[in-house]
């Protein structure tokens, strides 16, 4: 089912969730409601510990909740088989994680041809596909190279390429600029923005990175397995355009 601006991509209610490490119970989620937008970027933001991972990984079926419910594009995530999840997770979701996750003996190319594949892509449908998906990151010329010829930013640009050739209604981002220098992190933000804007696609971004902050669409700030303020960020300031001289 696809969201529509009335519909949210991703519901969380009341959910909650404790780890047990020895005999100590420590609750990283307390009974915590929220709704993201369909077609937006929306960012978690928070400092270290605070839960962002957690949240990210229940809201997109990776993990389960203790309690509570959890809708993704109208489906109750807490109601489906392993099995259902899996492909719920294969056909809709596309992820981007801090370690980029790549395959060492991989081309660019090859990473992103990958779950198209498992996808059921002929294989000259994933080649399109990952090839303008690269295009699209700006990683055409590159994309014969493996991951330890590329710099930190390209294999993550490489990882962004990946999850939007499966074209995916959601796209998760665990901390993805975090890892990157200014400039690199940038780039990853403009180009996650950009996928929200030009595809239609649900971002959730979660980062303590306060660079993300004025690229996002709305921001949810999080604290202690708790969101304290939902906002829309002003927007970073246009550099001034040049007084024509006369
Ligand atoms: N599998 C687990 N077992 C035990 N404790 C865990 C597990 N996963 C997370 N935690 C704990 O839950 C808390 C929240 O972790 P989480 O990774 O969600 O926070 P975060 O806000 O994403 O942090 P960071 O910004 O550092 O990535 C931390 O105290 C962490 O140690």
């Amino acid at each position: 089912m696809a969201a529509t601006s009335t519909n949210p991509a991703l519901q969380a209610l009341n959910v909650r969730k404790s780890f047990v490490s020895g005999r100590l119970e420590s609750t990283v989620l307390h009974d915590l409601t929220l709704d993201v937008r369909a077609g937006e970027l929306t960012l978690i933001a928070g400092p270290s510990g605070c839960g962002k991972s957690t949240l990210l990984a229940i809201l997109s079926g990776l993990q389960p909740a203790d309690a509570g419910q959890v809708r993704a594009l109208g489906h109750e995530l807490g109601g489906m088989s392993m099995r259902a999840l899996e492909h719920f997770r294969l056909q809709h979701t596309g992820f981007v994680f801090q370690g980029f996750n790549l395959f060492p003996a991989l081309s660019a190319l090859e990473q992103v041809e990958l779950p198209l594949s498992y996808m059921g892509l002929a294989k000259s449908a994933a080649r399109r596909r990952a090839v303008e998906s690269l295009e699209e990151v700006g990683l055409g010329p590159r994309m014969q190279l493996l991951p330890a010829e590329l710099s930190g930013g390209e294999k993550q640009r490489v990882a962004i390429a990946r999850a939007l050739a499966k074209q995916p209604e959601l796209l998760f981002a665990d901390e993805p600029t975090s890892a990157l220098d200014a400039a690199n992190g940038q780039i990853v933000i403009d180009i996650l923005h950009r996928i929200a804007r030009n595809h239609g696609t649900t971002v959730l971004c979660v980062s303590h990175d306060p660079r993300l902050v004025g690229h996002a669409d709305r921001v949810l700030a999080m604290e202690d397995g708790r969101i304290l303020s939902d906002h829309v960020p002003t927007p970073p300031a246009e550099p001034k355009a040049k007084e024509p001289s006369a």
